[in-house]
């Protein structure tokens, strides 16, 4: 059956839901639809769970549903970063906390509040084992939003977390004028940049070429309503992290993102220059123009 036909949706969350107009804090002008049940206590029974919180937050949240939730209940992770200090991926953290659960991921281009308001939309469902994730995908594909299965969840992930490290990247170049032509410069050369982490790693190359990779980058490093994107443009006007991150109530993964991919890419042995370049920039270490003078100084190479 797909989502259409699916009764009863739970949401367990800690935001608060207006009982009159069924709106949410982060969702405003969304009337939350009537078979959309709200709860403040974590469900003991579920067809599906899929787990949308902050990637540092995934570790105690899925502990706690763990402890409630039958082992054949299947979850899937929304998350789109890495844990820090263990730079675990979410799957990566779901395998230690619900082992005896079958496991997926979910990104692509999905800014929630077009969702919530049923715009068109597709994603990636990942897994590794592929029948599970058609089977996932075809279920919870809706006449709104298109599911694509594919095999290869790590790269899935690394592309979700990655996309919101360059959107910061490309924010900047906007904030700090250096032209369009540069945010275009940027984004392209990061998908040869994550290609080859991805690659490296264990992944597929081609997965960063996919709506979890290009699909999620094109909407998130060009479009206003990205908050890795908008955190991006406000650093490159020169106002520093610190302040930014203090005026903001949600997460943006990219900050905490950056630096753990870089270890990674050094780890790895892998040239990351965009990564590091934006890592640096976060930490005050460059200015938007030391990191532009860098970036083009690079050796000359091929495509
Ligand atoms: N907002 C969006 O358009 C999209 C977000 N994502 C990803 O989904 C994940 C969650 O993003 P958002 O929902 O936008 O984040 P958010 O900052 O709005 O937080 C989501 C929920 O998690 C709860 N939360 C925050 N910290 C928590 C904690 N320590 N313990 C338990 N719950 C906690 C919040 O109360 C909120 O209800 C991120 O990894 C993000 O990259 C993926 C696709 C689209
Ligand atoms: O991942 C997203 C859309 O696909 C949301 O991006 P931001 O977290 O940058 O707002």
């Amino acid at each position: 059956c797909s989502a259409a036909q699916i009764a009863n949706v739970s949401l367990w969350t800690r935001s608060p839901v207006a009982p009159d107009t069924r709106s949410m804090p982060r969702l405003p002008d969304v009337r939350l639809p009537e078979r959309v049940s709200v709860t403040n206590s974590l469900p003991h029974e579920a067809d599906i769970v899929l787990l949308v919180v902050p990637t540092q937050a995934l570790r105690d949240t899925s502990l706690a549903l763990e402890k409630n939730l039958p082992a054949h209940v299947p979850v899937i992770t929304c998350c789109k970063g890495m844990e820090q200090g263990t730079f675990a991926l979410p799957l990566e953290v779901l395998t230690q906390t619900m082992p005896d659960h079958p496991a997926a991921v979910l990104s692509g281009p999905n800014f929630a509040i077009e969702i919530a308001k049923g715009l068109p939309a597709a994603a990636t469902l990942a897994a590794s084992d592929l029948s599970f994730a058609q089977d996932l995908a075809k279920r919870l594909t809706t006449p709104t939003l298109r599911l694509y299965a594919s095999n290869d969840p790590f790269g899935v992930q690394m592309a979700g977390a990655a996309k919101n490290v360059i959107a910061i990247g490309a924010g900047i170049t906007v904030g700090a004028e250096m032209g369009e032509n540069a945010r275009a410069a940027l984004i392209t050369r990061s998908l040869a940049e994550l290609g080859r982490l991805i690659e490296t790693m264990g992944g597929q190359a081609r997965t960063i070429y996919g709506l979890a990779g290009m699909g999620d980058l094109i909407l998130t490093a060009t479009g206003p309503g990205s908050r890795n994107y908008s955190l991006g443009i406000a650093l490159g006007r020169g106002e520093s992290l610190d302040s930014i991150l203090a005026q903001r109530s949600t997460v943006s993964e990219g900050v905490l993102t950056a630096p753990t991919l870089q270890k990674l890419g050094k780890q790895h042995g892998i040239e990351t220059p965009i990564i590091n370049t934006i890592t640096r920039l976060l930490s005050g270490e460059v200015t938007p123009e030391r990191a532009r003078d860098e970036l083009l100084d690079r050796p000359p190479a091929l495509e």
